[in-house]
């Protein structure tokens, strides 16, 4: 059948049995594929029927499917003409993980981070009304993306409408791990509510089975004179907003999910469509182990194992156990996640101390406020979260913690490039987002021990901190480089002269290949860890001006606002005697793919950094 699929809405060619083997094919299709390149599988094969609904009952492009993070649209890319960008899925040239309106035109809006789409949609259906015209907009959001704050500002502007408006509510009981708060217990008990048997029942039928709010609902009939409306009684909360609800629908029979979106098609407003689905379906270990079949590497189909061994601790690992040590010390360490435990290495956290572990839900901006709200409180809180999902708490780490100096720690984890998930997910901004905050620290550690002892100085420091690290193993050698972490120094490695290389954070290991490069090219070359990116070491700076001729700063963030600028800045308005060349990441979004590939992409990797020195200090000398 996934032959026949070539292009949208080739799938209305295939009738109901036909459908059914589909749906088997995509699953096959994509446990094989994702067994290969890595991915998000749990989540796609919970969505196979809900997707080939949609696009059963809707035209593409023309209609708008939205989707909420995007790491769910496999079955989409699939059914729009694109199962031969599976073989490269998430490698550099290929074809993206998530939704893309440069990939296809049926791809309504770019996402990667969540709860996004009912605003979206909304933007969608306000512009389609301003210019008349007329299409469907669907908006697909989780349930654990409904816990972040923006999905409901979006309800609560959308309640107003007059026009049709589906906002499909993927209810897998699941975020990565298992989902937090008061909505997910209410999402809970909608379970339980009747399955959604039909639309024959009469609606009388059905109101008789309602006493007290009968009336109430039949009045509300008669003003939408939408017989759908005999489901309402399970979904309150959305309903006395002004949004429709319906369901909760089966999420993995194709019929019934066919009808409800023909129903929900009919009603004049905003309509939520509870639609259950069990993530990882179809796949014995993926549906036993949602959690870790939500974002995977290359498996084994047969045991579910991952192929390649972990034989290092990663810079998450070395944090989840150094924060555990620190707060077995001190019991006013609390830690918060934002629905990301086991990615930021919490998971231990929350086992070994329960009362102080929280996770707030995918709610990073609230969850920055909460820190600073433990920490007038007298607590020392630690959110760890990753660089890219920090970016949306940005007025709340200045206006929340920074302006009133409290001393919350953000150990900021995927800071730098991370690979695969590209552009969304790309650390790669953090230094610049939170070096131009007053009070604000930031640090970045050279290698895994350089991290521990970070987190023990921002821990102690009474102020807001930043630690910032990648994705991926820890750097482990030069072990002897751990003098002290010392508020505002940076740390000499090799002590030369003419050139001098400043480099931060995990970004030493590529300054070590550059400044070996350079030694056996026969260049006298200094190499200096920053360790803080703010305050900036100035003291270091016009030390390395009294006998070098170059300095050269290497880091793994954009160049505008980063490291580099800051080190530019200083030199040129103090007049230190410097040239300086800044290795950083151009002003453009950096797709996905392996990160060593990215980094040759774009010219911060050793070769192309050693290449760009030469080249520059030739020049430096021949204009003496
Ligand atoms: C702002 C933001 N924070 C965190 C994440 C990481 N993240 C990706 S998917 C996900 C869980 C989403 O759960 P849900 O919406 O229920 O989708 P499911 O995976 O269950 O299909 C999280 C926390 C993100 N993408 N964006
Ligand atoms: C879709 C999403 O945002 C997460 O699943 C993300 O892909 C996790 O990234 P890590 O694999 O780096 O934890
Ligand atoms: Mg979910």
């Amino acid at each position: 059948m996934l032959e026949r699929i070539r292009k949208e809405n080739d799938i209305k060619e295939l009738d109901m049995e036909e459908l059914y083997e589909l749906s088997g094919e995509i699953r096959r299709f994509l446990i094989e594929k994702i067994s290969k390149t890595g991915g998000h599988l749990a989540s796609n094969l919970g969505v196979v029927e809900l997707t080939m609904a949609m696009h059963l009952m809707f035209d593409l492009p023309e209609d708008k499917i939205i989707w909420d993070v995007g790491h769910q649209s496999y079955t989409h890319k699939l059914l729009t003409g694109r199962k031969a960008g599976f073989d490269d899925l998430r490698k550099y040239g290929g074809m993206s993980g998530f939704p893309k309106r440069k990939e296809s035109e049926c791809d309504a809006f770019d996402t990667g981070h969540s709860s996004t789409s009912i605003s979206a949609g909304l933007g969608y259906v306000e512009a389609r009304d301003i210019r008349g015209e007329d299409y469907s907009v669907i908006s697909v959001i989780g349930d654990g993306s409904l816990t972040g704050g923006m999905a409901y500002e979006a309800l609560n502007n959308a309640s107003h409408l007059k026009k049709n408006f589906i906002i499909v509510l993927n209810d897998n009981h699941m975020s990565i791990s298992e989902n937090v708060g008061g909505m997910s217990k209410y999402l809970a008990k909608l379970r339980t509510a009747d399955f959604y048997t039909g639309l024959k029942r009469g609606v009388t039928n059905t109101l008789h089975k309602v006493p007290v709010v009968g009336d109430s609902v039949i009045e509300k009939i008669h003003r939408t004179k939408s017989s759908i409306k005999q489901l309402v009684v399970p979904g309150m909360f959305f309903e006395d907003m002004g949004i429709t609800y319906l369901g909760p629908v089966p999420g993995h029979n194709l019929p019934l999910l066919c009808k409800a979106f023909k129903e929900a098609g009919k009603i004049n407003g905003p309509v939520l469509l509870h639609v259950l689905t069990e993530k990882g379906k179809g796949y014995g270990p993926a549906e036993e182990y949602p959690e870790k079949f939500h974002g995977i590497g290359p498996f084994d189909i047969e045991t579910g194992d991952v192929l390649s061994k972990k034989e290092k601790d990663t810079y998450t690992d070395v944090f989840g156990k150094v924060i555990c040590d620190i707060a077995a010390h001190n019991p006013d360490v609390a830690a918060i996640t934002a629905a990301m435990a086991d990615g930021t290495g919490l998971d231990r956290f929350r086992r070994m101390f329960r009362k102080r572990f929280f996770d707030v839900g995918i709610a990073e901006a609230h969850g920055v406020t909460f820190a600073a709200g433990l920490a007038a409180g007298g607590v020392k809180p630690v959110f760890a979260v990753y660089s890219s999902f920090l970016q949306r708490a940005y007025d709340q780490i200045i206006h929340d913690v920074a302006l009133q100096n409290l001393p919350v720690v953000f150990a900021v984890d995927r800071a730098g490039l991370v690979g695969n998930d590209g552009e969304t997910h790309q650390g790669i901004f953090d230094l610049s987002y939170l070096s131009s905050i007053p009070n604000m620290v930031v640090m970045s550690p050279k290698h895994k021990w350089e991290l521990a002892d970070m987190l023990r100085f921002a821990v102690a420091y009474d102020g807001p901190v930043a630690v910032r690290y990648p994705r991926g193993t820890a750097y482990d050698r030069y072990e002897e480089f751990r003098a002290p972490v010392v508020y505002g120094r940076s740390e000499m490695i090799y002590e030369e002269e003419d050139i001098a290389v400043l480099s931060v954070g995990h970004m030493f290991e590529e300054a070590v290949g550059v400044w070996k490069s350079l030694k056996e090219k026969g260049y006298r070359c200094t190499l200096v860890n920053a360790r803080f990116v703010k305050p900036l070491d100035v003291e270091m700076v016009e030390r390395l001006g009294r006998n070098h001729r170059l300095l050269v700063t290497i880091e793994e963030n954009v160049q505008s606002g980063g490291f580099g600028e800051h080190v530019l800045e200083f030199v040129s308005r103090r007049k230190v005697p410097l040239h300086v060349l800044t290795a950083a990441l151009p002003d453009d979004y950096v797709e996905h793919g392996n990160i060593d590939v990215l980094r040759k992409e774009t010219g911060i990797d050793r070769q192309s950094i050693a290449e760009r020195i030469i080249e520059t200090y030739t020049k430096v000398v021949e204009s003496i």
